[in-house]
């Protein structure tokens, strides 16, 4: 079969979840065209790969007795990690995600099915920065669910116990890192989908250590920073002059508020205390204030001293945002009144619902657009279809910009592997955000598009991956390579990458 037939063939399957596995099973089948139809139709195929497909198969990822190509390290292998990782596998390993199912996207605990999301998100270092295959690794931790609905199914593969937690938790994530640093010196580590609890502890331990990184906390804020500038573009504003209102205080939200910070205080010279003066959470509870008591640690910077809110709404009447920020994976949070409140307030809103799978976003493109006529500036986590609607007398199509941590995170891993990074600090993520920001065109980001399509998101990628780069080296946290590099980034990367594979001969497809 040839891809065209391929392409044929999947637009016929009605189910997303069949067509994620017509892909699985390409990729057992012929994975040079596999890896060939979604580097030539990325835009089109990256639903069924990534989210929001992938969120179902990693609730079904048993039942669907889906055979992983990645690694599982369990808590029995305790003391044995490193001779596992001798074992698994020849290649020259450089990234690595790792999960450990307990915050899948926005749908909770899914124990071992978590792998999938392993391989969805490793998946996009080839299909986007060009990463070969054979240096990716996805790992998915078995440590056990608290999923009542897996412990008692009879697919369910994992471990049938509850979750490890504490020092017998730490030191089996202490000794996996021990031994990809014994077993492959330079790899980058992507943490993936942990919970609130272990996510930030996690971070700070290893940060020092080895070159990783989070990337809801840290993926997701840069995205999320890069959609805020790229629409401060369309309105001619800066960051000085917005109020952030986020719905949701977990690892997405207060790590998109830390870089917005870093950003202003960077970019424009505030303080810290004066930057995250203009960010402002709801959490389950209410406005994130000075006056409440017993916050989690990473809530307290942005407890300000504003009067509380008990709700979303009053709270929007009362700091009048000029962006909100939806991290909170509560369906249709921002309701009708909200998002006309929002239009009330400012000629162009930023509404970005951010909730992963599409089912959690706290508004749909479409009611946000007509709720505020048309001048809503919008990104969401998940994708939503492009809307028709009259502009200067035309019918014009709209699109919703889709703030996908994608964009960031295989061209910051790429540029990590490429430079041995030693530490991916805050300023990277700063950096590529800005980057990434001036992607689109101006007359593209007037039609919603606030970041590149993802067609052509190779040559976007060999851009970000350079810059990255060049600054970690910059910066003193990587070196440039000893051979093959004559001082400019750009022909290196390319260089680097893993090439479009050519077509099979056509065959007698097994499918
Ligand atoms: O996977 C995505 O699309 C974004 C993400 O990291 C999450 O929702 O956890
Ligand atoms: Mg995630």
């Amino acid at each position: 079969m040839l891809d065209a037939d391929h392409i044929h063939a999947l637009r016929a399957i009605d189910a997303d979840i069949n067509k994620y596995l017509y892909l699985r099973r390409l990729r057992l089948d012929d994975p040079n065209m596999y890896y060939r139809l979604l580097l030539l139709h990325s835009q089109e195929l990256m639903p069924f790969v990534y989210t929001p497909t992938v969120g179902e198969a990693c609730k079904r990822y048993g039942e669907l007795n889906i055979q992983t190509w990645g690694l599982y390290i369990t808590k029995n292998d305790r003391g044995k990690i490193l001779d596992k990782l001798h074992s698994f596998t020849k290649s020259d390993i450089r990234v690595i995600v790792v999960t450990d199912g307990e915050r899948i996207l926005g749908i909770g605990d899914w124990g071992a099915g978590g792998m999938g999301i392993s391989e969805g998100k490793i998946l996009l270092y080839t299909v986007i920065a060009g990463v070969p295959p054979s240096q990716c690794l996805p790992i998915c931790l078995d440590v056990g669910t608290n999923n009542d609905e897996l412990l008692s199914s009879s697919s369910y593969r994992g471990l049938r116990e509850r979750r490890l937690r504490g020092a017998a938790y730490d030191d089996l994530i202490g000794e996996l890192f021990s031994a990809l640093k014994a077993r492959w010196p330079h790899t980058t580590v992507q943490f993936e989908d942990f919970g609130n609890a272990n996510a930030f502890r996690l971070l700070d331990t290893f940060r020092p250590k080895h070159c990783c990184f989070n990337d809801d906390i840290q993926g997701t804020a840069c995205i999320t920073l890069a959609g805020v500038l790229a629409g401060l573009r369309l309105c001619h504003s800066d960051l000085t002059k917005q109020r952030v209102l986020f719905l949701g205080a977990g690892e997405a939200g207060t790590g998109i508020g830390e870089l917005l910070s870093l950003a202003l205080v960077k970019r424009h010279g505030l303080t810290l205390q004066q930057a995250r003066a203009h960010c402002y959470f709801m959490d389950s509870k209410g406005l994130v204030c000075s006056a409440r008591e017993n916050l989690q640690h990473h809530k307290q910077p942005f407890a300000h001293s504003v009067p509380f809110a008990r709700t979303l709404v009053e709270a929007v009447r009362q700091l009048r945002p000029t962006i909100l920020i939806g991290v909170s994976t509560i369906p249709a949070a921002f309701t009708r009144e909200i998002v006309e409140l929002m239009a009330e307030y400012n000629d162009r809103p930023m509404i970005f619902p951010l909730s992963n799978p599409t089912h959690l976003s706290e508004c749909s493109y479409a009611d946000a657009f007509h709720w505020t006529g048309g001048r809503v500036i919008f990104a969401s986590g998940s994708p939503f279809p492009p809307l028709q609607a009259a502009s200067h007398g035309q019918l014009t199509t709209f699109h919703p910009a889709q703030a996908n941590n994608a964009y960031a995170f295989p061209s910051i891993g790429f540029a990590a592997s490429l430079t041995k990074c030693r530490s991916i600090t805050d300023d990277v993520f700063l950096v590529a955000a800005e980057a990434i920001s001036q992607f689109s065109k101006t007359e593209d980001l007037a039609r919603g598009l606030l970041f590149p399509s993802f067609d052509n998101i190779q040559e976007i990628s060999v851009a970000l991956s350079s810059r990255c780069a060049e600054f970690m080296c910059a910066n003193g946290l990587g070196d440039p390579p000893t051979s093959g590099f004559e001082g400019s980034w750009e022909p290196y990367v390319r260089s680097q990458m893993y090439k479009m594979p050519m077509p099979s001969q056509p065959i007698h497809s097994k499918l």
